[in-house]
């Protein structure tokens, strides 16, 4: 038998946590970086695979080609259903990249009418009358309003998406989403009929994306941030299930690569420094002026791996940030710290580590394809939207893994982690 879901998230921190909330709703689940080479499909004994692609933040023309192929990946290996996971901070420019590849992927399943809702209560997302809310404060006036690729200074999604998209953007606000799914499929009916092709969705709790869920089934393509996993596995008859897979009990030495610039993020960087645990901080205008600093932190880290994880940061305030980025190009400083990143995470790798921390959406993309992981094994939750993962490195050892999203995971989340992991696999 095929798969039932077939999943395409924009990043790969998205990937995990729609992974995550795929197996706790009690799904079988294979997450890939990047999309396999024709022929894998036919091994896939999973409910649902999920793609991690790097499209959040390329051009657009380049997510949607990226985005076609996972869909040509996922239809041969019998999807039923397709699901585009994007951010739930609904992280996009005028440009796109969340309009242009609905589009495309609306097209090519031949289907004139897709949802989206970025919901995600767990976290703290919620959409009310079509506005996105960032734990109580509105996206616009949250940290996302400073992101270095995709500044949200707009919380309207019915008009942030119909900026993207040719096609005419309605609503489904939270009056009918109370009324369950049997008024959501009549709204979907009418939009249709009055020549709508997509809707935001409201949702506010997991009971809404439980009704969501169960009115959505059937349709080709459904595009959200991870929330709606929640409701759409009961369809095939899956169970919410807490024993998220097992994972192999973990050794070597640990690390944590961080190159989100978040507001979390922040907070948890600043908390493990105050803490006293070796950290190294890379700066990019070092590395822009020429100095090793891949070197060096590779030399602080192995001085510092047996004393427990080293932190190697670029986490800065966005003032800070704002400043790199005036003086080297906002994409140019973005791909220089995520190639320094991604080359000392593999330093890190080569010295023992097994056990890594990675924060950041764009540079856990980097990073994993730099280790030349193709897969990510599922292991159970540290915090909503975040679980440790199992991948086998290109050697046969196995490292233990977790892609941060910049803005999830409390204040203590680098040290909670690996103590969760000791606890999960001792
Ligand atoms: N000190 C810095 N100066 C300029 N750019 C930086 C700096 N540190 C990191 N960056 C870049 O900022 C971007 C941060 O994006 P990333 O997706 O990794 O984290 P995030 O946006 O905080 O998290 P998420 O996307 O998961 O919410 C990356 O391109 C990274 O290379
Ligand atoms: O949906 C989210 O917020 C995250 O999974 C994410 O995509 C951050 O990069």
């Amino acid at each position: 038998m095929g798969i039932r879901l077939g999943c395409v998230a924009d990043d790969f921190t998205g990937a995990t946590d729609l992974a995550n909330n795929l197996v706790r709703a009690g799904m079988r689940v294979v997450q890939l970086i990047d999309v396999p080479p024709a022929g894998a499909e036919r091994e896939m004994d999973a409910d649902a695979v999920v793609i991690a692609l790097k499209s959040r933040t390329v051009p657009a023309a380049d997510a949607v080609e990226a985005s076609l192929r996972a869909l040509a990946w996922l239809r041969s290996a019998g999807a039923e259903q397709i699901y585009f996971k994007y951010c739930s901070t609904f992280d996009s420019t005028p440009a796109g990249n969340i309009g242009p590849v609905t589009e495309a992927l609306m097209d090519a399943l031949g289907t004139d009418f897709t949802i989206a809702t970025p919901a995600f209560p767990d976290n703290g997302r919620t959409v009310f009358k079509g506005h996105l809310f960032v734990g109580d404060v509105l996206l616009s006036e949250s940290g996302m309003r400073h992101h270095p690729l995709t500044p949200m200074t707009d919380s309207n999604l019915v008009s942030v998406l119909g900026a993207q998209t040719a096609r005419a953007v309605g609503l489904i606000d939270h009056t009918v989403v109370a009324d369950g799914a049997e008024a959501i499929k009549a709204r979907i009916e009418a939009l249709r009929e009055d020549g709508f092709g997509l809707a935001v969705v409201d949702a506010v709790s997991n009971d809404d994306l439980v009704r969501l869920g169960a009115a959505v089934q059937g349709l080709p393509l459904v595009t959200a941030g991870s929330g709606l996993a929640v409701g759409l596995p009961a369809n095939w008859g899956f169970k919410p299930s807490r024993a998220a897979a097992q994972l192999p009990p973990a050794g070597g030495h640990r690390a944590i690569v961080s190159g989100s610039v978040s507001v979390a993020t922040n907070g948890q960087v600043l908390r493990y420094l105050r803490s006293g645990q070796p950290a190294y901080s890379v700066d990019p205008l070092r590395v822009a002026a020429g100095e090793d600093v891949v070197g060096r932190a590779l030399a602080f880290a192995e001085s510092h791996l047996d004393e427990g994880p080293v932190l190697v940061y670029s986490t800065e305030s966005p003032d800070t940030v704002r400043n790199v980025q005036g003086r080297l190009g906002s994409a140019e400083a973005g791909e220089l710290v995520e190639g320094t990143l991604a080359r000392i995470a593999q330093g890190l790798v080569d010295r023992g580590v097994r056990q890594l921390v990675v924060a950041g959406g764009e540079t856990s993309g980097a990073v994993v394809q730099a280790l030349g992981v193709t897969g990510l094994r599922i292991g159970p939750q540290i915090d909503p939207g975040v679980p440790w993962c199992a991948a086998s490195l290109p050697g046969g050892d196995t490292l233990h893994i977790t892609l941060k999203s910049g803005n999830f995971g409390g204040p203590d989340f680098f040290t909670v982690a690996f103590a969760h992991l000791d606890e999960e696999t001792a």
